[in-house]
C-alpha cells in the first residue's frame, strides 16, 4: 500500500501541542505520512510564567532538510508553520517555487497563543509579500489577519471578509481567516473567501481556555485532505470538524497551557 505524503516546514513547539507536533500529529490522524522541515525550537519556561525563547535552526540545515524530501521523496501537499527569518521564508517560497507544488497551505504564524509578545514582527512584510502569493489557501488568525490585510484590529465579521479580499489581492488563491475564540461572536467564526464567494463557517464554540495549537491542527488538517485530493472546499469543512472535536476534548497540560487532543476524532465520537 501506499499513503499521500505531506510535509510542514515549521517550527517545534517542545510542550508538544502545536508546532510541527500538532502538525504530525494530525496528518497521523488523517492517515497521511508525514515529513517535516524543522525550522526553529522553541521552548518554554516554567520559572518564568511559560516565556517562550526561540532557537532558529541553522539556514543550511533547514536547506538540506528540504533537500532530501522534495529531492528525495516528493509530497502531495505541504504546509508551513512558524518560521524564524526573511531566508527561511525565501527558502520555503523558492521550494515551492521550484518544485510546482500546488497543495500549499501557508499558516503565516506571527503570535502563539499563551505568549502576549509577537514572536517575530519584523517577518510580517515577508510573510505578506513572499511567502502568501504561493499560497493555495493561507489560513490567518485574526491578528495575522490584520497584519497581513493592513487593517490593524478586525472587530466584525464585515472586517474579516474586508480583510480576506486584500489578502486574496496579494496573490493567494483561496483566503481563510479564523475569527477563532477572539472574535466576539456566539459561534466560533471562520471566513473562507475564493475570489468570488465567502462561506462563513460557524462552528460550535467551545467555552474552554485550553485552544493550544488550533491553528496549527486546522491548517495541517486542511493540508492532510488536500493530500488525498479534496477540493479547498471540502478540506475546510472537514478540517473545521476535525478542530472543533479536538477542542472539546482539549485538556489542560499545567497551569499554563492546554492542547487540543488531536485524537479527538478518533476516540470520541461526541
Ligand atoms: N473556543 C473555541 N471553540 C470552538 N472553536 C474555536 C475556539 N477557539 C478557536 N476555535 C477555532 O479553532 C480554529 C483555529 O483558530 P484560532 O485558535 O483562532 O487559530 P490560532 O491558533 O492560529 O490563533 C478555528 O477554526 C477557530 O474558529
Ligand atoms: C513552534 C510553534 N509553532 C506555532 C505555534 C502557534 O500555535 P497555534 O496553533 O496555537 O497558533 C506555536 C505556539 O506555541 C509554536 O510554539
Ligand atoms: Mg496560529
Amino acid at each position: 500500500m501506499t499513503l499521500p505524503k505531506a510535509l510542514t516546514i515549521a517550527g517545534s513547539d517542545s510542550s508538544g501541542g502545536a508546532g510541527i507536533q500538532a502538525d504530525l500529529k494530525t496528518f497521523q490522524e488523517h492517515e497521511v505520512y508525514g515529513m517535516s522541515a524543522l525550522t526553529v525550537i522553541v521552548a518554554m519556561n516554567p520559572h518564568n510564567n511559560w516565556s517562550h525563547d526561540t532557537f532558529p535552526i541553522d539556514i543550511d540545515a533547514v536547506r538540506a532538510q528540504l533537500t532530501t524530501i522534495t529531492e528525495g521523496i516528493g509530497v502531495d501537499a505541504m504546509k508551513t508553520g512558524m518560521l524564524p527569518t526573511v531566508d527561511i521564508i525565501e527558502i520555503a517560497a523558492k521550494t515551492i517555487k521550484n518544485n510546482g507544488m500546488k497543495n500549499v497551505v501557508i499558516d503565516p504564524v506571527m503570535v502563539c497563543k499563551g505568549a502576549d509578545e509577537v514572536l517575530y514582527p519584523e517577518l510580517a512584510e515577508a510573510l505578506r509579500d513572499v511567502l502568501t502569493p504561493n499560497a493555495k489557501i493561507v489560513t490567518p488568525n485574526l491578528y495575522e489577519a490584520g497584519q497581513l490585510s493592513g487593517m490593524g484590529a478586525l472587530k466584525t465579521v464585515e472586517d474579516i471578509k474586508e480583510a480576506a479580499a486584500k489578502i486574496h489581492d496579494l496573490g493567494a488563491e483561496n483566503v481563510l481567516i479564523k475569527g477563532g475564540g477572539k472574535l466576539e461572536h456566539e459561534h466560533a467564526v471562520d471566513v473562507l473567501f475564493d475570489g468570488n464567494d465567502y462561506d462563513v463557517l460557524e462552528g460550535e464554540r467551545i467555552d474552554t481556555p485550553y485552544t493550544h495549537g488550533a491553528g496549527c491542527s486546522y491548517s495541517a488538517a486542511i493540508t492532510a485532505q488536500l493530500a488525498y485530493g479534496a477540493t479547498v472546499k471540502e478540506a475546510v469543512y472537514g478540517a473545521k470538524k476535525f478542530i472543533t472535536a479536538a477542542i472539546r476534548h482539549s485538556f489542560k497540560l499545567n497551569q499554563f497551557v492546554g492542547p487540543v487532543h488531536h485524537g479527538a476524532s478518533r476516540f470520541h465520537k461526541e
